[in-house]
């Protein structure tokens, strides 16, 4: 399958009428880091100005939804909290509404404040993650560690903080099987504003060697995504569109759910030109498996619907 390149006003009307509901990465999409792709503020406006719905949907664990907001209004991006769907709010919900851990049981985070307020705001009770007494480059000596038997999840995200005494105390958790073992999200890499950095995958990754074990992946490509959503706002997946940056989490969340897909190509760094994602990724002999329906160069494109 080849993707429709789209680059006409017409073609961009077409996609306005066709679809009632707009789900939009973020990382790479709207904004690199706090640098906004050009363009992004408008289109968002032109959507909302023809009443269709937008949704925000984040692989992005460091932030929890009213962070988001706040990062949102820094930026002059119009959103609204019950709009932003972070992969941390879907494993918090996942906890809560799927595993239903028991109040007196406990999570291990290997994570930042997103994952910690979003466990909280499900009334989960976690340790480990931002907790000063692991943010230590100090050598990690199992005699001076005691498990604490209430523990029966470790969640893993992205951690920018991350070292080697959180991924020994997790991976203390990790050898007790009836430990169920979660991350945010798998993404090998993170589009910041200077460039590409390790993503979530890259900081879960030790853990799984350790470990041998496989994680239960929560965020986008996952379902468990697409079941939050649907938990709060009705769509019809026929007239839904997913616009992301990456395939193997964005356009392939689309295709899991039955939507239509855009692929942007701004997942990238404006110093080193390394991208997220590359027109060969799509086209040509080494293309992907996961090939999106429309390909455009970046959101702002839309800005001629004005
Ligand atoms: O490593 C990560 O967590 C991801 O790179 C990042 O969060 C992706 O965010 P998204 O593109 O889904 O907004
Ligand atoms: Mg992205």
């Amino acid at each position: 399958m080849t993707p429709t390149r789209l680059s006409t006003k017409e073609d961009y009307k077409t996609l306005l009428d066709k679809y009632d509901t707009w789900m939009f990465d973020c990382d790479g999409v709207l904004w690199n880091g706090d640098r906004l792709v050009d363009g992004a503020v408008k289109v968002l406006e032109i959507l909302r100005t023809h009443k269709k719905s937008v949704l925000f949907v984040t692989n992005n664990a460091t932030k929890a939804r009213p962070s988001y907001k706040k990062k949102f209004d820094k930026l002059g991006v119009e959103a609204h909290v019950d709009e932003i769907f972070g992969s941390a709010y879907a494993a918090a919900v996942y906890i809560s509404s799927v595993m239903k851990l028991p109040k007196d049981k406990k999570v291990y985070v290997v994570g930042m404040e997103g994952v910690e307020q979003e466990l909280a705001a499900e009334g989960i009770s976690y340790i480990g993650g931002t907790d000063p007494a692991d943010q230590t480059l100090n050598s990690f000596s199992l005699s001076s560690f005691t498990r604490d038997p209430a523990v029966s999840v470790v969640l893993c995200g992205l951690d920018t903080a991350i070292n080697y005494t959180k991924l020994a105390k997790a991976f203390q958790y990790l050898q007790d099987p009836s430990v169920t073992f979660l991350v945010t999200n798998d993404d090998s890499t993170y589009p910041s504003e200077g460039g590409l950095l390790p993503g979530a995958g890259a900081v879960s990754a030790p853990l799984k060697t350790a470990s041998g074990r496989e994680p239960l992946s929560i965020g986008k490509p996952a379902s468990t995504m697409l079941d939050c959503i649907k938990a709060k706002h009705d769509f019809d997946p026929k007239r839904t569109i997913m616009v992301g940056d990456r395939l193997n989490t964005d356009i392939l969340f689309g295709q899991n759910g039955g939507l239509s897909t855009l692929l942007v190509l701004t997942g990238e760094s404006i110093q080193t030109r390394a991208r997220i994602t590359h027109v060969e990724d799509i086209e040509g002999p080494n293309a992907s498996s996961i090939i999106p329906e429309y390909v455009t160069n970046s959101i702002g494109d839309l800005r001629v619907l004005a």
